[in-house]
């Protein structure tokens, strides 16, 4: 019931993928290919793409956002990229703490909460990930290590700013795996995820906050993921790559 009342959102995540020429024919690809969206479209670029993404996206329903930004508003931090840096270039979106950045960057909980306070600062709408690992599933705390990735990251956010937060689910043991969590997991965990907003901000901020699912999300298995009820979209690595598989994913999410 609540389900129609949010907002779906399907963002691709390219990773490190495309050179500049082949991001922008993905882009002139694309656009035609979801211009009748009936939920909300997003693709999060290398930054080396961000100025390409945001030319051949403007006056169009594509939304762009960066993979990362650091918490300090400049200084001395060679190879990172601040929030401000993302805004003043237009950028409306940013993903934050995606499990390859907690696994091979040294993320943590704190960093990631520090990362969102910069990028709302900026006036950025974060795509916050959480997810556990497949060992954390097997040992049945998936619901405490998403709960609390999900409260220390939305540590000093207010009520307010939950509206600029999209928070994406993403068990690590489906990402580029191939490895899909089922359906009924996604929404469980998702419903979960919901379960901690309703505890910090209450019912109408959980009934409203954006939860999408991302993990190995294809053109095949959209559609049964997304008519969860909890399951409010996708962040979509591998099958963001390639137009009709990223638009068939928009097709699915749209109402
Ligand atoms: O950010 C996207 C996720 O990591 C999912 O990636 P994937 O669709 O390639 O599994």
């Amino acid at each position: 019931m609540n389900k129609a009342l949010r907002k779906a959102v399907i963002a691709g995540n390219w990773k490190m993928n495309k050179t500049r020429p082949e991001a922008k024919a993905l882009i002139e690809e694309l656009k035609p290919l979801v211009a009748d969206a009936g939920c909300d479209v997003v693709i999060c670029v290398p930054y080396t793409n961000l100025e390409t993404a945001l030319e051949l996206t403007k006056g169009t329903n594509i939304g762009v956002g960066a993979e990362n930004c650091h918490w300090a508003k400049s200084g001395a931090f060679t190879g990172e990229i601040s929030a401000d840096m993302l805004a003043e270039m237009g950028v409306q979106y940013v993903v934050i703490g995606h499990s390859e950045r907690r696994q091979y960057f040294g993320e943590t909980d704190v960093t990631v909460n520090k990362r969102v306070r910069a990028a709302l600062d900026a006036g950025l709408t974060v795509i916050l990930c959480v997810g556990e690992l497949l060992e954390q599933r097997e040992q049945g705390v998936t619901e405490e290590i998403v709960g609390m990735q999900t409260k220390i990251a939305l540590q000093g956010v207010s009520e307010k700013e939950l509206k600029k937060i999209i928070i994406a689910y993403e068990p690590v043991w489906a990402i580029g795996t191939g490895k899909t969590a089922t359906a009924d997991q996604a929404d469980e965990v998702n419903g979960c995820i919901r379960g901690v907003i309703a505890k910090l901000y209450g019912k109408a901020a959980a009934d409203a906050v954006t939860v999408q699912y991302g993990g190995s999300m294809n053109a095949g298995n959209a559609e049964e993921l997304l008519n969860k009820e909890h399951v409010d979209g996708g962040l979509i690595g591998g099958a963001s790559l390639k137009a009709p598989d990223f638009a068939a994913i928009v097709k699915a999410a749209s109402r």
